[in-house]
């Protein structure tokens, strides 16, 4: 058996909590997949590469409409798809070497690893680890549906479909959360045709209804949108298509598409961990259960010297929730006596699509049940981009910005918007939650560059005014 003073299992986020502060520990830290983990190889950076390339092809459509005639001649996919991952495969293979090979105290483990006990865990080829402290930090994988056909090479996840070798004539994606989203705004705006399986009603359906309302309206005007649709079979065509039959409100129907896309949601990678040799609490949806402190639980109570960050044990599977809460751990590991706890009372989360989403806090229907529960009231206000300057300069029809405050302070409980550039507008909103600045003070108490596009949300603030 070895034995270090820090075992990390997980090179995404958890490899950030290798600071200077361990260099006089032997530290060792284990990745059984590519070096840097999902956000880095196949998750947000790629996905976002390819996302900005989708904005341009998009852009002549809506040129047109403002009088400026530009046109789409088509994408360079295997050139896009080859400078995306050659920046990208080239900083996880520099992260790689420099544990690997240019850190002393730093041991890089390229294998599986299982839980052996508390704080021990047995490598795939047979090694057994111990540690003074553990951190599990192995991220969520991508879960296929349960449909005959599925294991087809037709049907990809995130993890494969940004590296396949043509750009396809034909899309079928499967769900309708931000993966779908995401990829059919990419390769929709690439000239593919898409089509969306989702199983419910409406697309992004755990945001705020109006915004997942009015982004499911887009969609359908620019994707092949089948709602309250499930995906019955998928078989290969001899020409190496894929026969899809679908059974949606009007009944059975088939499709034929080139590849399929799942994105059906991603589970914790619990499994194959051997949770229950070391005896750790599990939740339902197979996260492991930890403290505000990041703290690993079993049966309901901190186990000394293990800790937890990200997908594996986070309720919520966004990059900046795993960051923050690597820095937790990071604090935590070497304070021992002045523990911090994760703040997860404002996380915000975007969807890179066409329309952008943003969002943060809570939605209104959460809002009020909260009120009906502490009996205090709440006001809302929706500002259509289209009723600004900047808004009429885009000849804006569809973004618009949601607040939900309390209605006798104006505490900001959520923001909700959709159209060009959300993710960006929504941080002042973020902001002011964090520090506690009420939309009145906010609105009121700063300059507004006229004529920006942050003036919806001025006005927004503004419209929350109910005396
Ligand atoms: C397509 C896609 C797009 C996304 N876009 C965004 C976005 O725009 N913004 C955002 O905030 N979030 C986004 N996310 C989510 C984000 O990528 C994750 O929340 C984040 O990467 C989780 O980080 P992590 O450190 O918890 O896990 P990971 O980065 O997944 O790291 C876990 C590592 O542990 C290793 N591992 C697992 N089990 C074992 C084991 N038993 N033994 C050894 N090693 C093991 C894995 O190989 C992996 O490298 C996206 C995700 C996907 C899939
Ligand atoms: N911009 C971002 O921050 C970003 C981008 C991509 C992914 N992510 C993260 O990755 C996670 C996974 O993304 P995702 O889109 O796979 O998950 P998701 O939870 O957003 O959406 C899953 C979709 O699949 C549907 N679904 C689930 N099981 C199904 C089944 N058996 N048959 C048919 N439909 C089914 C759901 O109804 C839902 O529409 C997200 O929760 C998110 O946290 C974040």
């Amino acid at each position: 058996m070895t034995h270090y003073d820090l075992a990390i299992i997980g090179s995404g986020s958890g490899n950030t909590l290798i600071s200077p502060e361990w260099d006089d520990s032997k530290v060792v830290l284990v990745d059984g997949g590519v070096f840097g983990g999902t956000c880095l190889n196949v998750g947000c950076i790629p996905t976002k590469m390819y996302v900005y390339p989708a904005e341009l092809a998009a852009a002549p459509e809506r040129a047109a409409r403002l009088g400026v005639d530009l046109s789409f001649e088509g994408v360079r996919w295997q050139d896009i798809r080859d400078r995306i991952f050659s920046r990208i495969d080239a900083i996880s293979a520099g992260g790689r070497t420099y544990r690997a090979d240019e850190l002393e105290n730093v041991t890089l483990i390229e294998e599986h690893v299982h839980l052996a006990g508390e704080k021990s865990f047995r490598t795939a080829s047979g090694e057994l680890i111990s540690a003074d402290q553990l951190v599990i930090a192995t991220g969520s994988h991508a879960v296929l549906p349960d449909v005959p056909g599925i294991t087809l090479p037709q049907v990809h996840t995130s993890d494969t479909i940004m590296r396949i070798p043509e750009q396809p004539e034909r899309l079928l994606i499967l769900g309708g959360g931000y993966i779908a989203a995401e990829f059919a705004h990419i390769f929709g705006s690439f000239g593919t045709t898409v089509t969306l399986a989702v199983r419910s009603g409406s697309m992004l359906r755990h945001l705020d209804d109006t915004v997942s309302a009015v982004f499911t309206e887009h969609a359908a005007q620019q994707w092949d949108v089948r709602l309250r649709t499930v995906v019955t079979e998928l078989s290969a065509n001899d020409d190496g298509s894929v026969r899809v039959r679908l059974d949606g409100p009007e009944g059975p129907s088939e499709l034929e598409v080139d590849i399929v896309l799942a994105a059906t949601g991603r589970r914790p990678n619990t499994d194959g961990l051997s949770v229950d040799e070391a005896g750790f609490d599990l939740h339902d949806d197979g996260r492991l259960a930890v403290d505000a402190y990041q703290r690993v639980l079993r049966e309901g109570l901190p186990v000394e010297g293990v800790w937890s960050l990200g997908d594996v044990s986070s309720d919520y599977q966004l990059k900046h929730v795993a960051n923050h809460e690597a820095r937790t751990v990071a604090h935590n590991l070497l304070h021992p006596d002045d523990l911090r706890a994760s703040d997860h009372r404002f996380v915000p989360a975007a969807v890179f699509s066409h329309p952008q989403v943003a969002s943060v806090g809570l939605t209104e229907d959460q809002a009020l049940s909260a009120a009906e529960r502490t009996g205090t009231p709440i006001v809302t206000a929706v500002q259509q981009f289209g009723s600004t300057a900047y808004g009429w300069a885009m000849e804006d029809t569809e973004g618009f910005v949601k607040l939900i405050a309390e209605k006798s302070t104006g505490r900001i409980l959520g923001a909700h918007i959709l159209g060009h550039e959300a993710s960006m507008l929504i941080q002042p909103i973020l902001q002011a939650m964090s520090f506690d600045l009420d939309a009145f003070s906010m609105a009121r108490g700063q300059y507004w560059i006229h004529p920006a596009l942050t003036e919806v949300v001025e006005n927004a603030l503004l419209n929350l005014r109910t005396d």
